[in-house]
């Protein structure tokens, strides 16, 4: 259970400083980030996915309705077909993505599903554009604008991808002015061009701006909520944490039948260090004591805190009371062993610390446990000091 969270505060603050002007964290955030913004897009891609399906469904049936196929000639009637065939083949990709959203396939499977989206999608209603200008059929233009707005929406891929598939958009449409058989239809599809390019410049720039925000705000949520979770001096869970965890480790503890160990440890003499010290070093001793804690522990889900100004305790669940004893001696002599000075303390010329233990009985609530726990430390103080004292007995 330590530590949860794979990036600490100052990482996100420290990216917020440096920015992110390419859309890129560095290190770990950057994998973070995507698996925060993985959470809810199946979701919104199986309603991206609906609303194509009825845009592009509507449009393919009302085409069928309003050519009458017997007019044409057996060129016409030719190309008609290949629209045709290419309104099936986007609308079994629309159909693909919805099919992917809804069963939740991984996220790699769904970024390349929406990107082959994209493709299709835009160079279909490129193609339809062409079909209808050859044909001579009346047709919309301010549909493409819509097709560039749905470029730009999927929430799934970044927007580097969204640009790539505007540009194959409009590589598409190069295409189609380039292989276009008459003049007319030759400049409808070049003034097509320019209009697709610079409503793909004005999408792209709000695109940037919404990544651009969205990553800000997971930057300032991460930051925020490790701030409320953690004690910034040593980066253990604070007192809030503590208490939350211990509620649910009892009772979890004690539905499974486990043991649960709770070890309460304070730095002796900490006031006379600091008055010798000063404050400052007082918190270079708090980080190191809180060093020696993480190194001594850890199982997946051992928890350490600070709960105190110079109290920490520790939650050992599953533990042996004979390993969660030795870990107690382990975090009185591994703080000895740092050797910090401290020449005030009237126990040793180094910094100790002591330690208080109790397991936890099938009465116990979060509160007697940490009583007895107490008790075990005020014990461990009043001996003389500088050792860990456990409870002998299961009842507070
Ligand atoms: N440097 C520093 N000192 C702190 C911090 N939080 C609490 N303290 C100090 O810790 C000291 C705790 O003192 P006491 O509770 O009297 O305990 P003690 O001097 O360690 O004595 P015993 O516990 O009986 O051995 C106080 O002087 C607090 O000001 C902190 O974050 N940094």
């Amino acid at each position: 259970m330590q530590p949860p969270l794979p990036a600490s505060s100052t990482q996100y603050a420290q990216q917020l400083r440096q920015g992110f002007r390419w859309l890129r964290f560095g290190g770990a955030l950057e994998a973070e980030y995507r698996a925060y913004c993985g959470r809810n897009e199946h979701r919104r891609v199986l309603w991206f996915s609906a609303i194509c399906l009825v845009v592009w469904g509507g449009y393919s049936l009302f085409d069928l309705w309003r050519i009458d196929v017997a007019l044409l000639d057996v060129r016409q009637q030719a190309l008609l077909m290949s629209l045709r065939a290419v309104r099936v083949a986007v609308t079994a990709v629309i159909v693909l993505t919805l099919a992917c959203a809804l069963w939740r396939c991984p996220m790699r499977v769904l970024q390349a599903v929406l990107i082959v989206l994209g493709v299709t999608l835009s160079c279909g209603a490129a193609f339809a554009v062409y079909v209808y200008k050859v044909l001579g059929a009346p047709h919309e233009t301010a549909v493409l604008v819509m097709v560039m707005l749905g470029v730009f929406s999927p929430f799934a891929v970044s927007l580097w991808v969204q640009l790539l598939v505007a540009l194959l958009y409009l590589a598409c449409v190069g295409a189609l002015a380039w292989a276009a058989p008459l003049p007319e239809v030759r400049a409808q599809m070049l003034r097509l061009e320019v209009v697709l390019a610079l409503s793909a410049l004005v999408f792209g720039f709000a695109a940037y701006w919404r990544e651009h925000q969205r990553r800000e705000q997971f930057l300032y949520r991460g930051d925020a909520h490790w701030l409320a979770m953690r004690d910034a001096l040593t980066g253990l869970y604070n007192r809030r944490m503590f208490n939350h965890h211990i509620g649910q480790l009892v009772a979890q503890a004690q539905r499974e039948g486990q043991p649960l160990a709770l070890l309460l440890m304070d730095v002796d003499y900490f006031k006379s260090y600091n008055d010798s010290h000063g404050h400052q070093q007082g918190d270079v001793v708090l980080q190191q004591v809180a060093q020696v804690v993480l190194a001594c522990i850890g199982r997946p889900l051992d928890l350490v805190a600070r709960v105190g100004g110079e109290e920490f305790a520790v939650l050992l669940y599953g533990s042996s009371a004979e390993h969660a004893q030795a870990l107690g001696q382990s975090l009185v002599a591994g703080v000895r062993q740092r050797a910090l000075p401290h020449a005030a303390s009237p126990v040793a010329q180094v910094v100790t610390v002591s330690v208080g233990g109790a397991m936890l009985s099938p009465q116990d609530q979060p509160r007697t446990l940490y009583a007895r726990a107490d008790r075990m430390l005020y014990e461990a103080k009043n001996g003389g000091r500088d050792r860990c004292c456990w409870a002998q007995t299961l009842q507070a």
